[in-house]
């Protein structure tokens, strides 16, 4: 981990500014085309060209599970991890049919799903049967956590090598949106009642018992807030973990990489921690419909690009936003200037 960070270069300021200038050439009230001339900028700034190339975007989905499953904080049983596994594996779920819209390349690796899901169209990278229960015990230990993050790496150092020229990150993970709200409030000091939300479709008395749940662990784990690291391990999970990862490294090798909804926000937030400079190659896709995810952009001073009252995971919102990338990018190659359009330019 510590030799990829040192790889991450701060996002070209200059390739930006030279972006921005072309952008007022071209036919169009300067401005008009908002949010994705802002998108435009960002990817001349982190490939330093004006109009790169972004595909084939590379998807990747992570998968574990978690033991504070155990009291009762999601409404789905703990199996659904393995068995959604199975579904990506069989190209039926969601992400599956958004990932062939945008002819991306997939790929689902496992790095903690308590049951074998090695089967074709698995990556099997487990780092241990699941977290552990976070109200009794940390998520992971020390070297689990860095194991983790390795395989995010390396995740998406084999989607860069395949040619993948932009990415999708996603996850599965039964409870993690109690590890994620644990997470996100240690990190930002946000209460958990303001963070905790229906997940995969608690009701109200359900999400009380998810917040004492969660004040429950703050209050036994050990961890220091200022610490990411320290975090991750004491409350996180692993595919948050293989996240991190995966935002560090997509930074390293100059990837823009698409951020889904609340748990990838959380772990993006942790890589930026980490790690600074990985802010500027973080292009946000939605905004979930998970009320922590509002926390979570607003530590990261993000705005999503889209708000579908989406609060599906597996990297879906993502996936939608990719041919918004592709806009910008098109954008910037093929409209007319105003000179070569013969097209008056505005009043002084
Ligand atoms: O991405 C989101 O914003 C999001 C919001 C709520 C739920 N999820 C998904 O639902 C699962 C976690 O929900 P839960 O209730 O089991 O904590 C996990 O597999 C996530 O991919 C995802
Ligand atoms: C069915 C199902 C699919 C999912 N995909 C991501 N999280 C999920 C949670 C459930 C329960």
């Amino acid at each position: 981990m510590h030799s990829l960070i040192a790889q991450i270069q701060p996002v070209d300021c200059a390739a930006g500014d030279r972006a921005r200038a072309y952008l007022d050439t071209l036919t169009k009230p300067p401005g008009s085309l908002g949010m994705l001339e802002q998108l435009a900028i960002q990817l001349s700034e982190i490939s330093g060209e004006r109009a790169p190339t972004i595909t084939p975007p590379g998807v990747v989905v992570f998968a574990a599970d978690h033991g504070v499953a155990a009291e009762g904080v999601s409404a789905f049983p703990q199996a659904v991890t393995a068995q959604m596994v199975a579904n990506f594996a069989n190209g039926g779920a969601a992400i599956n049919v958004f990932a062939r819209q945008v002819n991306a390349r997939l790929e689902i690796v496992d790095v903690g799903v308590v049951s074998d899901v090695d089967m074709p169209g698995v990556v099997v990278n487990k780092i241990r049967r699941a977290s552990g229960n976070i109200a009794i015990e940390n998520a992971m230990l020390p070297e689990q956590a860095q194991a983790a993050i390795g395989a995010g790496i390396n995740a998406v150092r084999r989607a860069h090598q395949a040619g993948c020229r932009s990415v999708i990150v996603g996850e599965m993970g039964i409870a993690n949106t109690t590890a994620s709200s644990a997470m996100l409030a240690a990190l930002t000091g946000t209460p958990v009642a303001q963070v905790v939300g229906a997940g995969t479709g608690l009701n109200s008395q359900q999400q009380i018992h998810k917040v004492n749940v969660i004040e429950r662990a703050l209050a036994a784990r050990h961890f220091e807030a200022s610490q990411p690291l320290s975090v991750l391990t004491a409350l996180g999970g692993l595919e948050i973990a293989a996240m991190t990862g995966a935002y560090l490294a997509a930074a390293a090798y100059r990837l823009p990489v698409i951020v889904d909804g609340f748990i990838a926000s959380v772990a993006a937030l942790t890589a930026c921690r980490i790690c600074p400079a990985v802010s500027g190659y973080l292009v946000f896709g939605h905004r979930s419909e998970e009320p922590g995810h509002g926390a979570a952009l607003e530590a990261l001073e993000a705005t999503p690009l889209l708000a579908l009252g989406m609060r599906l995971g597996e990297g879906s919102g993502a996936a939608l936003a990719f041919p918004l990338l592709q806009a910008a990018t098109a954008m910037m190659a093929e409209m007319a200037t105003f000179t070569s359009a013969g097209i008056a330019d505005k009043t002084a």
